[in-house]
């Protein structure tokens, strides 16, 4: 198998497209008439949401699929349900695998490094049951906090060299707080960038064929400074970029973000696109979603063009 960056690579240039749509669904978003087709007065409430959660989500990647690179999958929406939310979880990163889409689990795990192995045999690797080894999310990618330090990342930094997966670290946050911790400053540099210099470092064992390593940034694009900072400190990683829309981050300032390829940059939007019936761009939620998504990937292909 490829490493996580040359699949990346790959798929970016067979899509032609580096958009990822961020799975990020809750039921009181879903439109009404949906849930009204759908909802099932003979079955419980728990079965109800299992089949609506998986049937939308499942429509709107077939709807959106030919202008997105991947699907990154935001943990809280489906632990919000419990254990039927996590089984809808599943579900829908085996759909999106058989699509060959790229499959981001943004769970933003980390602990102690017993506690961390745990994480990422779960969503990278494998996890032992008896006398068998299952993978059971198989996910391409997982996003990783780094607060708790090297230990704790160590274990999904060898699971992405063991099972060509891929990590993304968050370095500097879309957020308005993430100046709280991230922008404090050590030895005349800002903390994002000490953390950086840690992701340069950690993925230096790691890298494709194409030159880039598996692991990756997060930084927000309402961030373009930090993300000319951080693109210095990391040469040939690959960036994931969510804030752009709703949280006021700027397709024009993608740019910034770009290596000297004018590559290395995946670019996340989630209620821009499964939301996108809201806009009222077509009385359909899939066309609304599908319009939203490729106007979404054109405009930031001209940008970064
Ligand atoms: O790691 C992330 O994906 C992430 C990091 C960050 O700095 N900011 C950020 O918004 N995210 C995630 O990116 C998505 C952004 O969603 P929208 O603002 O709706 O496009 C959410 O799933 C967030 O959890």
């Amino acid at each position: 198998m490829l490493n996580f960056s040359d699949r990346l690579f790959d798929t970016i240039k067979k899509k032609n497209s580096v958009l990822v749509a961020g799975i990020d669904t809750s039921i009181e978003n879903i439109p009404d008439y949906f849930i009204k087709k759908y909802y099932d007065k003979d079955k419980n409430e728990t079965e109800n949401l299992k089949y609506i959660l998986f049937e939308y989500n499942r429509r709107i990647i077939d709807a959106i699929e030919e202008n997105i690179v991947g699907v990154k999958f935001q943990a809280a929406f489906f632990e919000q349900y419990s254990y039927h939310g996590v089984e809808v979880l599943h579900k829908l990163i085996l759909y999106a695998k058989n699509k060959k889409l790229i499959v981001i689990f943004d769970g933003k795990r980390n602990d102690i490094s017993s506690s961390a192995k745990g994480y990422s045999n779960a969503y990278i690797g494998e996890t032992v049951v008896f006398d068998k080894k299952i993978k059971f999310f198989d996910c391409d990618a997982i996003t990783v906090n780094p607060y708790i330090g090297e230990d704790g990342i160590k274990p999904f930094v060898e699971d992405c060299e063991r099972y060509k997966k891929g990590l993304f670290v968050l370095v500097k946050t879309s957020n308005p707080s993430s100046k709280d911790f991230q922008d404090l400053s050590i030895d005349s540099k800002y903390l994002f960038e000490k953390v950086a210099e840690k992701v340069h470092e950690w993925g230096a064992g790691c890298k494709g064929k194409y030159g880039y390593s598996d692991i990756g940034a997060v930084v927000g694009a309402t961030q373009p400074d930090a993300a000319k900072l951080v693109r210095s400190i990391l040469p040939d990683s690959f960036l994931l970029i969510p804030g752009v829309g709703v949280q006021g981050g700027k397709v024009e300032d993608l740019k910034y973000f770009l290596d000297k390829n004018k590559l290395g940059i995946i670019v996340n939007s989630s209620r821009d696109i499964i939301y996108a019936y809201k806009n009222h761009i077509h009385s359909d939620f899939e066309k609304s979603s599908f319009i939203a998504s490729k106007n979404l990937k054109e405009s930031i292909n001209n940008a970064i063009a």
